[in-house]
């Protein structure tokens, strides 16, 4: 779920301070959101003077956002050296600038967008994993509601089975759209509440293995470093 509290310059703080670690050269992943949102079009205004480099967007909404900014887009297999036929071998990404709806102890829930499993597969690829954020997602423990994204076809049976694991699992539904929200890949999201996450980890692996699970928005253990924007303009970094 999306807080809403942070302001516009503690979201522009972190995103405009995370673009400036983008190299010449490189290969970057591209997060959804409104913090990213402040990368990509930092990142556009360098490209537009002169800087090389490539994008690998993590939702539709940041190919589009990218493609606005003039940063030239390739797609994670064009990077991962895959051949038809062939899984390829590691991933090229460089850094991967991606936002969070909350973090504690440099874990993250994401998923706010409903594009937390194309942002994982991106975000998990990078050498280094830079997420921005504003103060108002930091938090001591992790409490708010997991997005997850099912297959159609599962949502009841996830539902069963989050209630098993002691959460509530909510139909995500959008203001403006009859029906549930389907995300880039055409699935559903269930918000699923679990109150205080002591364990995150222990939590992310049983979500994992639920049958039709395509994959949740817990992310732990995969950023390598947060930029925390406040309101001034100034940029804590934690977790490095
Ligand atoms: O996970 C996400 C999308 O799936 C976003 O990164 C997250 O919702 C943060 O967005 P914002 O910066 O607008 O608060």
């Amino acid at each position: 779920m999306k807080r809403t509290g942070g302001t516009d310059a503690a979201k522009r703080a972190a995103g405009e301070t995370a673009a400036e670690l983008v190299d010449d050269g490189t290969v970057v992943g591209l997060g959804t959101g409104s913090t990213a949102a402040f990368a990509i079009r930092a990142i556009g205004r360098r490209v537009d003077a002169g800087l090389d480099v490539r994008g690998v967007a993590t939702s539709f909404a940041a190919r589009e956002l990218a493609r606005e900014c003039g940063i030239p887009l390739v797609e994670l297999p064009d990077v991962t050296g895959v051949e038809p036929g062939d899984c390829g071998v590691g991933a090229g990404i460089d850094l991967a600038i991606d936002g969070a709806d909350q973090v504690a102890d440099g874990d993250l829930i994401k998923g706010g967008g409903a594009a937390h499993a194309r942002e994982k597969l991106v975000d998990d690829a990078a050498d280094r994993f830079v997420v921005v954020v504003d103060r108002s997602k930091v938090t001591e423990t992790l409490d708010d509601p997991v997005p997850v994204e099912v297959l159609p076809d599962a949502r009841g049976s996830v539902a069963d089975r989050v209630a098993d694991l002691g959460g509530e699992a909510t139909l995500r539904t959008a203001d403006r759209k009859d029906g549930p929200v389907v995300t880039d890949n055409g699935n559903l999201v269930v918000d699923c509440a679990f109150g205080r996450i002591d364990d995150p980890d222990a939590l992310a692996t049983r979500l994992s293995v639920l049958p039709g699970v395509v994959e949740h928005g817990l992310f732990v253990g995969i950023a390598d470093e947060v930029y925390v924007g406040d309101d001034g303009g100034d940029v804590d970094v934690r977790w490095g």
